[in-house]
């Protein structure tokens, strides 16, 4: 059977492998209840920021209480207004009020502090388990919604937290005391406020819901605007030079237009909810008036307590009707929270061994794949039953057409990926059992286009080893004949590349990759041979750094040049995700076959230029 015929194989790692955790699943409470296990920080001090926070909505429930107070036994005293009373109640009244303001600071400075320390510590996380996650899923996951969810989505979460949060407490407090001292003065009063606001209370689940929904659907929207921004931005030479402004404008302003389409949509159940609230205020307010006159009238209620309603019933109001507002915010954060929490629940595909991890020892490396079989998640099988050993110190090349599994092949033998079944050994040792940290010392990958930082020529030659000094990366130049070429860049090793190493010429760019990981100084070196076409004497030099840097170590270059397989100890040739060949060079010529073709090919190419 061939690869394309293949059935879709279980890609490595399992389901996961291929996207990310999109948390969606994760109830509400359980999204409060790990967002608070992912940033223990929430949950320091919380009992003072609580008390600060009761402190703050009680001294509230102070002024109606002076009020009716004043009314009834100050100024309207049974023999005459009592001045001395009066003077207390009004004291009293102002204490609270100050009272208030200082618990209200020192609640909101407390609840900034530890809400931005705790965001800090998720966002820490997240970015780290970025790094973590499976190759495939980075490149499936588009980066901009990868990036959203590490920035804006904890940003949602952290404004909640900060605003959302501080009014939350106050306003829940506050409810629940404007109800205990309503039911003190008057509990018919206490039930006709109550009515006025149940439909809203009723109705608070399937705003919630909805809410829920709808600012969920703008957080994943959020994340594709900033996927079809981002993704033009970076590549806006393509976007110039084919002169697609237009059709990218097109996508960039659909990503625009479905986001504002999610966010209005979201923001009409948030209209609706916080008109229900002031409906209810209304009926509250008007039903107080009414059925307390009435009650007046009686004369089972004074006049000092039917003033005290009104203004607590002010108290409760303002509260419920800032409620909507507050679930819709919590809603985003919650909507946010998750998307946070499904990047950390997304499984880390290559698992470290850890402390039980195995180190390799210095010196050229022995390579072996054991039947190796490999699949991209939901795609066929690009690599089959692959069972080849290089020994140390070998050159070998691997050849074979565009598509035949050479990168894939390359890819699992530095453990960017794992296999789907089989075995990648290096001197006798499962890749998978091997310390992460010994395996990025002793296997380094040169892939075609080395990526450059925006930072110096040795910036970019230290991500070889962080350690290394200005010495070493000039003792590399020298090893790699590189030294004479240093010198003629404007400030040496000092030089800034631009983004992405812009500012350098793409065989100039090859040379810093090469400095980079003769600087790592590996026993085994997996290079993609660069296909950009570099001019004569650039390529010459190029071509003897890569023969100084290959002495001493086992090498496995994926080959696109006839020089490199001639040079090579052996050749192997992949064809359809098999080895079909396997010899040195000579001898695979001689054979013909796949080979052969190959290097007719090379050859004629090499006559035409
Ligand atoms: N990230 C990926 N997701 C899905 N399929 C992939 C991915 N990368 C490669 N493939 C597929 O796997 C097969 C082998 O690809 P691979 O890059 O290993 O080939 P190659 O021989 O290195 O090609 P080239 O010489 O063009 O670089 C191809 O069919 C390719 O489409």
């Amino acid at each position: 059977m061939s690869a394309t015929t293949a059935p879709a194989a279980t890609p490595p790692g399992g389901a996961a492998a291929g996207r990310i955790d999109t948390g969606e699943q994760i109830g509400m409470w359980a999204t409060l209840r790990r967002g608070v296990e992912h940033s223990p920080e929430l949950k320091q001090g919380i009992g003072l920021t609580l008390l600060l926070a009761l402190l703050s909505t009680g001294g509230q429930v102070v002024v109606p209480i002076a009020i009716q107070q004043t009314l009834d036994n100050g100024l309207g005293a049974a023999g005459g207004p009592d001045v001395r009373f009066t003077v207390l109640m009004g004291l009293a009244a102002a204490g609270a009020v100050l009272l208030t303001a200082l618990a209200s600071y020192g609640m909101t400075v407390r609840l900034f502090r530890t809400g931005e320390a705790g965001l800090a510590t998720l966002r820490t996380k997240a970015f780290r388990h970025v790094h973590d996650l499976p190759l495939l899923t980075q490149s499936t996951e588009s980066r901009g919604a990868l990036v959203s969810r590490v920035t804006s989505d904890v940003d949602q979460v952290s404004q909640f937290l900060v605003f959302g949060g501080i009014l939350f407490v106050v306003s829940v407090g506050q409810v629940l005391l404007a109800t205990v001292v309503m039911v003190v003065y008057s509990w018919p009063l206490a039930i006709v406020v109550w009515v006025a606001f149940a439909p809203l209370f009723i109705s608070l689940r399937f705003f919630q819901r909805k809410l829920s929904d709808a600012y969920g659907v703008v957080r994943r929207q959020v994340g594709a605007m900033l996927s079809a921004i981002s993704e033009p931005v970076v590549g806006a030479a393509v976007v110039r030079t084919y002169a697609v402004e237009r059709r990218t404008q097109v996508r960039i302003d659909e990503a625009i237009s479905r986001h504002q389409r999610a966010s209005t949509r979201a923001q009409g159940f948030t209209a609706v909810s916080f008109s229900l609230g002031g409906l209810s205020g209304g009926l509250a307010n008007a039903g107080v008036i009414v059925v307390g006159i009435w009650l007046g009238l009686a004369g089972d209620i004074t006049a000092g307590e039917v003033l005290a309603f009104a203004f607590l019933v002010t108290l409760f109001v303002g509260p419920v009707q800032m409620g909507t507002q507050i679930l819709t915010d919590a809603q985003l954060a919650i909507a946010g929270w998750r998307r946070v929490i499904g990047i950390l629940d997304t499984p880390a595909d290559l698992v470290d061994p850890g402390p039980d991890g195995r180190t390799l020892p210095r010196g050229p490396i022995d390579v072996a794949f054991e039947h190796v079989d490999f699949a991209y998640p939901g795609g066929p099988l690009v690599l089959r039953d692959v069972d080849e050993r290089v020994t140390a110190g070998t050159r070998l090349a691997v050849v074979g057409e565009t598509g035949s599994g050479k990168s894939t092949f390359a890819k699992l033998l530095t453990r960017l990926m794992d296999p789907a079944s089989g075995r990648v050994l290096l001197d006798g040792v499962d890749l998978r059992e091997i310390d992460q940290g010994s395996l990025r010392r002793s296997v380094v990958l040169v892939p075609q286009e080395g990526f450059l930082f925006d930072d110096t020529v040795a910036a970019n030659v230290r991500y070889g080893r962080l350690d290394a000094t200005e010495d070493d990366m000039l003792a590399a130049a020298a090893d790699l004949g590189l030294d004479d070429w240093l010198a003629t860049l404007p400030a040496g090793l000092a030089t800034p590349v631009g983004q992405r190493g812009e500012s350098l010429s793409a065989g100039e760019r090859q040379l810093v990759s090469l400095l980079r990981a003769r600087v790592a100084d590996p026993d085994l070196l997996v290079l993609d041979e660069a296909t950009s076409a570099v001019d004569p004497e650039l390529e010459t030099r190029i071509g003897r750094a890569l023969e100084r840097l290959l002495v001493g170590r086992t090498s496995v270059t994926i080959a696109h040049r006839l020089s490199t397989a001639e040079n090579a100890d052996e050749v192997l040739v992949v064809d359809d995700g098999r080895v079909v060949q396997r010899g040195p060079h000579a001898a695979l010529l001689a054979e013909g076959g796949h080979y052969g073709a190959l290097h007719a090919s090379w050859v004629a190419q090499q006559s035409l230029a």
